[in-house]
């Protein structure tokens, strides 16, 4: 295939964490090429002044945020944009013919309502929000193929629902009582500087934020009620830790019935077969985040406690990666109907 046949990619917001991701695993990626990186502050500057790491790599110059210069260059847009900008810049993309997928939240929750309560800014238009897919690829992959918009999940939502969507939709825990216990590295937080992500602030701490105010509350709400068929709520608390990537999400939960380790084991496992991006760790592993480092996997492990009656279910994720911009290429893939690892088949970093 020569380089003229290969899909031509934008990326709006390619300074920020999410979008220098997609740089990184797209480079590799045998059937696209990265034609158009773009800034709303940075125009015309080199992509690689703002990141050295990338000298020689990538340093074609910014191009500005011109919907008709993004359409003379790129078939398919990500928008890694902070929430707010999607909303009114993917229908003009759209409109102009362009595939989008886009990293924020701004069209993942399907109520306007829940959106302005949760994100406090103005939702997206209905006639857009309705055309947008949530890409949870392993649970929606069906739906994505073929889509031309995607709304890629949150970090905490990825970890989270992976580990809880087989075991819901089994009616093997009961939903009512489903408590998430997540914690981030700081990348999580992009790359703008502020107080709360402050080296000294962060280091040698750990802390929790947005308790019972987190906007992924309603996007993971939204995936466990239509899995389970009703309206779940639930608890779910993240916590800041001082490292760069990772999240791990800790969830309990009342199991319905008796269930042993083995069991969820092999529920997960024929859930998730032949996606290759989810590995079920063997009974008594847990996963760690230096597991998935670098990677598109999401592991999960589980430990039950036959005294409480109660499963403990421990996902790990890169959140950039798995969490953005790797499940973001992993659903371009699933659109264009082509494998869905191509490009991403990184081993984890480790140590
Ligand atoms: N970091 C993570 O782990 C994850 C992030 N996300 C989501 O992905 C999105 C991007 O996150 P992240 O990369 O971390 O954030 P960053 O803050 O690192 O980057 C966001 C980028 O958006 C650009 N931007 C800001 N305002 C505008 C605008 N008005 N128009 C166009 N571009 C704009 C900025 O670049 P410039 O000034 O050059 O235009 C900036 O570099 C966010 O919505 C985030 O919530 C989702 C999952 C995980
Ligand atoms: C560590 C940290 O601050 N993480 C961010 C994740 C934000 C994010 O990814 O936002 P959206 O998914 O809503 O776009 C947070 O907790 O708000």
């Amino acid at each position: 295939m020569t380089n003229h046949q290969k899909l031509r990619i934008g990326i709006v917001g390619s300074t920020g964490y999410g979008g220098v991701e997609l740089v990184r695993l797209l480079l590799t990626h045998p059937l696209v090429e990265i034609t158009s990186v773009i800034s709303s502050s940075s125009a015309g500057e080199p992509f690689s002044d703002g990141y050295p790491h990338m000298t020689e790599i990538l340093s074609q110059p910014l191009d500005p945020v011109d919907v008709e210069l993004i359409k003379s260059k790129a078939d398919l847009v990500f928008t890694a944009t902070p929430a707010g900008v999607s909303t009114e810049l993917a229908p003009k993309l759209l409109d102009a013919g362009l595939k989008v997928i886009d990293l924020a939240g701004d069209f993942r929750l399907q109520s306007r309502e829940t959106y302005e309560r949760w994100y406090q800014k103005k939702a997206p238009e209905a006639a857009y929000l309705q055309k947008a897919v949530y890409g949870l690829s392993e649970v929606y992959g069906e739906e994505v193929a073929g889509a031309s918009f995607i709304s890629n999940p949150g970090c905490y939502p990825t970890a989270t629902l992976l580990g809880l969507v087989p075991a819901v939709k089994a009616g093997w825990i009961d939903p009512d009582t489903i408590v998430i216990d997540a914690k981030s590295g700081v990348s999580g937080a992009g790359r703008g500087v502020s107080l709360g992500v402050h080296y000294s602030e962060v280091n040698e701490n750990l802390k929790a934020y947005k308790v019972n105010k987190h906007q992924h509350i309603p996007e993971i709400e939204q995936v466990l009620s239509r899995e389970a068929g009703r309206e779940v709520v639930t608890t779910f608390t993240t916590h800041l830790v001082p490292m760069t990537r990772g999240i791990m999400s800790s969830m309990y939960a009342e199991i319905n019935g008796t269930r042993t380790e083995e069991d969820f084991i092999a529920l997960y496992r024929e859930y998730y077969e032949g996606r290759k991006f989810v590995r079920v760790r063997n009974k008594g592993i847990l996963p760690a985040t230096k597991e998935v480092y670098g990677s598109n996997y999401c592991d999960i492990g589980f430990a039950v406690d036959a005294r409480t009656g109660r499963v403990t279910i421990i996902s790990v994720i890169d959140n950039v990666v798995k969490g953005a911009a790797g499940q973001a290429i992993q659903n371009m893939n699933l659109m264009m109907g082509w494998d869905e690892t191509l490009g991403l088949m990184h081993a984890p970093i480790y140590p």
